[in-house]
């Protein structure tokens, strides 16, 4: 799709462009706004369960001309005029080539799992995140991949038998009991939570936020405390937490760490592994007049631009 006459695009809903207003600094306002209104880059990975060589699978995408992202290897930016062909690509097909945004492949980067591991996927589906921790691992370690929606939860079993993941065994299950069943279990737990999902907003197609209001914001926010209080729950002493949403908004990302972090004092928030430069700004440092734990600040919120989605990341740690 080429680029439009972004005036002659509808606007974005009020409410959100006053949230964009609040949250997004001044100096990158221009490029996020400018994100709402023209077709993305697509990022790829490649998938080295597949068998497939990183040699063959760059020599597929130069000929879409796909620019290696710096800093993480078997990454690549795809112009967004590419992405039919790459969605349709015989290597995409297969499960050597995973379509999958930066931001995203950072949640994984930052929890950094290591073989051998027990891992949580505490909101599983379709699965993206838990095929690039298997990736990590080379499917030695293990992960449990949880999902509580039965169509979501085939999905997720279907795409990672089509990734390559032997390492996952899978559980149909709400995702707030899983503490309560498995204390302390997992060496790294990562909970990419169900958000109001802003990071879809698109003005090319207004139905993107047709499901979206200050009132689904809320009821997120609510399931993501008690999800994050259950991923607490199920990490060991001495492990990694890493939170996320797709999420701008404070109440469903900051505030629900904020009021995990004064409740407790076994958690520490890390600073991110970051290997590759991605548009972000630091956690915020106050809202709506109060300030937040300071600790926040090292959390990252990635920016909507020509190639990333809005995410926001958190890395936890819980006392030894
Ligand atoms: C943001 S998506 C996860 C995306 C996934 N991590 C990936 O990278 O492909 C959030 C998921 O949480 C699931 N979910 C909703 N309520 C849940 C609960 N109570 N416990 C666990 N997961 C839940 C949703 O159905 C959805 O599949």
């Amino acid at each position: 799709m080429d680029r439009q006459d972004p005036d002659a695009l509808p606007p974005l809903p009020a409410a959100f462009a006053a949230l964009l207003d609040a949250v997004i600094p001044p100096e990158h306002r221009a490029m996020v706004e400018a994100s709402y209104a023209e077709p993305k880059d697509a990022v790829v990975r490649h998938n080295p369960l597949q068998g497939v060589s990183l040699a063959h699978a760059a020599e597929a995408l130069a000929a879409l001309g796909a620019e290696p992202l710096p800093g993480v290897e078997g990454v690549w930016r795809v112009p967004a005029a590419a992405r039919e062909r790459l969605t349709r690509h015989p290597l995409v097909e297969q499960g050597a080539l995973y379509i999958q945004g930066a931001a995203s492949q950072a949640a994984v980067w930052a929890l950094d799992p290591q073989p051998g591991e027990d891992i949580l996927d505490l909101a599983a589906a379709p699965g993206g995140k838990t095929a690039l921790i298997a990736a990590r691992l080379a499917n030695r370690g293990r992960i449990a991949a949880v999902e509580p929606v039965r169509a979501r939860f085939f999905r997720l079993k279907a795409n990672l038998q089509r990734l390559g993941v032997t390492c996952a065994q899978l559980y149909l299950k709400d995702g707030t009991q899983v503490g309560r069943l498995v204390p302390q279990r997992f060496d790294r737990v990562l909970l990419d939570a169900p958000c109001s999902s802003e990071a879809q907003f698109t003005r090319l197609d207004p139905a993107s936020w047709a499901h979206w209001s200050p009132r689904k914001v809320r009821a997120s926010a609510a399931l993501q405390a008690r999800l994050l209080r259950s991923a607490v729950q199920a990490l060991k002493p001495g492990g990694v937490l890493l939170y996320s949403t797709c999420s701008l908004s404070p109440q469903e990302d900051e505030l629900v760490l904020d009021a995990l972090l004064r409740e407790r004092d076994d958690l520490t928030v890390e600073p991110l592994p970051w290997p590759c430069p991605l548009p972000a700004a630091p956690g915020l440092a106050a809202w709506d007049g109060q300030p937040l734990h300071p600790d926040l600040q090292r959390a990252r919120r990635v920016l909507p631009s020509r190639w990333t989605d809005a995410f926001f990341l958190a890395r936890l740690r819980k006392a030894g």
